[in-house]
């Protein structure tokens, strides 16, 4: 008569151990503190201290397989070996391969076949079987281990997605199939699941068991998140235009650097075109192009997001991207600063642009980082590609010498770029201190307005104004009388902490100097310290990256037909759901919206406002990190909400700031009636009846601001800089200005003289 394995176990350790017989199965727990080394060699290979706790995961004829559990080891012995008494040697599954395979070696004989199995018939097996014997303490502890790491695999919760598990219902969906495999589960896919232990191997081998449970038990979950991913599917964009699909379009790609004449050749086009568009990153470039294509008498209306000036019989505009129409017909259309497809938040308006304007011919103008994904776009939408290749009029020289760090060596012409609020003041203020020249001021926070104000006092000769200190927002596209553009450093906020200016825009801001056409022809480049010269120069000699992704964002249909799929949730949560769950092809990226989160969650304290919205709402231009002018905005939408008319309830100074603080103050208010005026353009005109207010209380701020900037002396301060630059100066200890330098300020000493004159193509 066949023996009982675990007898025969029994008896045969019992000659080496002492043994207590715990379970009436074959399972066993063994507690080490009657558990004696059946021979010095065990003892010695696997260094066992008393007591032990031993489980016995699986015994049959085929050997013996046991953990030792304060060790967290398993080990596996053949029969041979457990018969041979004297020689006992016993195997870890562990880190040593061989002894695993020689342990799964073993294992093939008695359970193997499991890992065989077709995973659906083996889960049908299971369904259809008896319910489980009781698993041994240990041995359920084990399993539920093994459980525990496939619920928080990433890997399987990813593959779930297949089956449209989402993410956030795979938890769930483990933790019932755990259960069920508990009370299901056989002899046999008990001892596999066990000698494979938890991690990559046993998921490989649940998975699929576990889509077969699924795909029966969790219909309507998986129906649901089917249709609710249908509806957030961003991927083939360009079957969102199929009127744009509809016509065969000539794509042509002026692609160069700064300064090399792509805006131009484009905007030649654009002139001698019946109707043309052109889309602009910045409203002061589009103000630029206006006032341009006018002077030429080409009439060109004007549209962004704060003004529409049309000018009877224009069959051209000039719009800030994010205003163009995909719906009209354009024989020209010209998209400048294409590379801007790739920006992290607005990216999104280039790529529509792109994908949806209906014209004839269109004109791309950029850097060569987006071409090979333009070149991919253009196949896939049927346009033809025509690449014009430009090179700069000339060349960029970079002074080596640079300003020695005295900000006294300024010369006439120069533009001193900065990149924050308060190093600006603070270099304007010590220019004039210190030197016979005048600054004019650039930076985002000025109205377009005052910047072409303040862009024009530079570019006009005879005037004590030459010296212009701006901020990055010189960096695209605008044509200024720059001589020399000067780094006062190469590092910038990043919202988190300080970061190097990246390579792309260094190039960008130092291409604006020696523009064709201007009095300096001849563009120099330098920087404040000289510590910051060597990454100056690595910058400009940079290739352009290649760019693999661009922008995406959803229409609000898109986003209505998601809300569609789920109930009782906030806005700010459903476009939270909506990043989550939305699909996209393999180059594009959804564009980041925090901004547009924050003022969503600003908005839900607004009742009875539509989806609609309150979605376009939250596009509103507003900065967030100003608390006045979130203020204003939520006073707006309660305004819209009630259906009572949207009041500007704001006063203007009477005259110029005095300090910084009224600057400050001018700045913020001036931003207030630009959102008003963006919302009477985006909503039903009626409901903001003081579009004409808001449009006069505009151009007094300007006016105020480009006054206070002339006057401007004081110490800077600002909203939320103020703070970072206190913390960092307690931080760091506040010596100059950052530049990257520390790290790399002796090295570059050394060589600093050797680049004198160096040329830059
Ligand atoms: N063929 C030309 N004749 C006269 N002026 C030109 C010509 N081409 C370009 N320019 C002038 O040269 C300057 C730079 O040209 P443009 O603005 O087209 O450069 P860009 O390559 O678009 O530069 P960026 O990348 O900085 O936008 C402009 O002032 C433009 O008017
Ligand atoms: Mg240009």
């Amino acid at each position: 008569m066949a023996r009982n394995p675990a007898t025969r176990l029994l008896r045969i350790y019992s000659s080496q151990f002492k043994v207590r017989f715990i379970s009436s199965s074959n399972r066993f727990a063994l507690s080490c503190h009657e558990f004696h080394h059946p021979s010095t060699q065990m003892h010695q290979s696997l260094g066992f201290t008393h007591p032990e706790r031993i489980q016995l995961n699986k015994c049959s004829s085929s050997g013996l397989d046991f953990r030792v559990l304060n060790l967290n080891k398993r080990f596996y012995c053949t029969p041979r070996e457990i018969g041979n008494s004297s020689d006992s040697i016993v195997s870890e599954h562990g880190d040593d391969n061989k002894i695993k395979s020689q342990a799964s070696a073993s294992t093939t004989e008695s359970f193997a076949h499991v890992s065989a199995l077709d995973p659906v018939k083996l889960y049908r097996r299971l369904r259809d079987g008896p319910i489980s014997e009781k698993l041994g303490l240990e041995e359920c502890e084990e399993l539920s281990e093994i459980f525990h790491s496939f619920a928080r695999s990433g890997w399987a919760s990813n593959q779930a997605l297949a089956i449209y598990i989402s993410a956030s219902f795979f938890p769930t969906a483990a933790h019932q199939f755990r259960n069920f495999f508990f009370k299901k589960i056989n002899r046999d896919t008990v001892d596999y699941l066990l000698s494979l232990g938890p991690g990559t191997q046993s998921e490989r081998f649940l998975f699929p068991i576990f889509v077969e449970f699924s795909l029966e038990h969790f219909p309507d979950e998986i129906k649901k998140f089917r249709s609710m991913i249908s509806s957030a599917d961003l991927t083939k964009p360009e079957t969102w235009f199929p009127f744009a699909r509809a016509i065969k379009r000539k794509i042509i790609y002026h692609c160069g650097p700064t300064n090399s004449g792509k805006t131009y050749n484009a905007l030649q086009r654009f002139m001698e075109a019946k109707k043309g568009i052109y889309c602009s990153p910045l409203r002061l470039l589009a103000m630029e192009v206006f006032d341009k294509v006018n002077s030429r008498g080409v009439y060109c209306s004007l549209l962004t997001g704060q003004e529409k000036k049309y000018v009877p019989f224009g069959n051209h505009t000039a719009c800030t991207v994010e205003m163009v129409s995909t719906e009209e017909l354009y024989e020209v259309a010209v998209i400048d600063e294409i590379q801007m497809m790739s920006d992290l938040y607005r990216g999104y308006a280039w790529t529509r642009a792109l994908l949806g304007l209906q014209a004839d011919e269109i004109h791309l103008c950029g850097d060569p980082s987006v071409l090979s994904i333009v070149r991919k776009i253009c196949k896939e939408t049927g346009d033809e590609l025509i690449e014009n290749h430009y090179e700069r009029f000339k060349p960029l020289v970079v002074e080596a010498k640079t300003l020695l760090g005295d900000i006294k060596n300024v010369r006439s012409g120069d533009c001193v770029v900065a990149f924050s609020r308060r190093e600006i003041f603070e270099t304007k203020i010590a220019i004039e201190k210190h030197t016979n020249h005048k600054c004019c001021v650039i930076y985002g926070a000025l109205p377009p307005e005052t910047r072409r104000h303040q862009a024009n006092l530079f570019n006009e000769q005879g005037n004590e104004y030459d010296i212009l200190v701006a901020s990055d927002a010189v960096g695209m596209g605008l044509n200024l009388n720059i001589r020399r553009i000067v780094f006062y450093n190469l590092s910038k906020y990043n919202g988190d902490k300080m970061v190097p200016v990246p390579a792309s825009q260094v190039k960008q801001i130092a291409g604006r100097a020696g523009r064709r056409g201007s009095v300096y022809p001849d563009g120099l480049t330098t920087t404040l310290h000289l510590p910051d010269l060597d990454y100056l120069i690595e910058c400009l000699q940079k290739p352009f990256d290649e760019i693999t992704k661009v922008g995406l964002f959803p229409f609000f249909e898109q986003v209505e037909l998601f809300a569609g799929q789920i109930a009782d949730i906030t806005f700010s949560q459903l476009l939270q759901k909506f990043s989550e769950n939305c699909r996209l092809d393999g180059y594009y990226f959804l564009c980041k919206h925090d901004h547009i989160k924050k003022v969503a969650n600003m908005l839900e304290k607004v009742g009875g406002m539509s989806l609609e919205d309150r979605f376009n709402f939250c596009f509103a231009p507003v900065n967030i990190r100003d608390p006045k002018a979130m203020y204003h905005l939520l006073r707006f939408a309660q305004s819209y909400a009630n259906d009572v008319p949207v009041s500007l309830a704001m006063g203007v100074p009477r005259g110029s700031a005095r300090n910084d603080g009224e600057l400050l103050d001018l700045e913020s208010k001036h931003q207030v009636v630009s959102m008003y005026l963006w919302l009477s353009n985006h909503f039903k005109e009626e409901r903001f009846p003081y579009v004409k207010k808001a449009e006069g209380m505009a151009a007094d701020i300007a006016e105020l601001l480009g006054e206070s900037l002339i006057k401007a002396d004081w110490k800077p301060e600002s909203r939320s800089q103020g703070k970072r630059d206190r913390d960092r100066d307690r931080e760091e200890g506040y010596q100059r200005p950052r530049s990257l330098v520390k790290e790399q300020d002796k090295k570059r000493q050394e060589r600093d003289l050797e680049s004198l004159g160096k040329v830059i193509a």
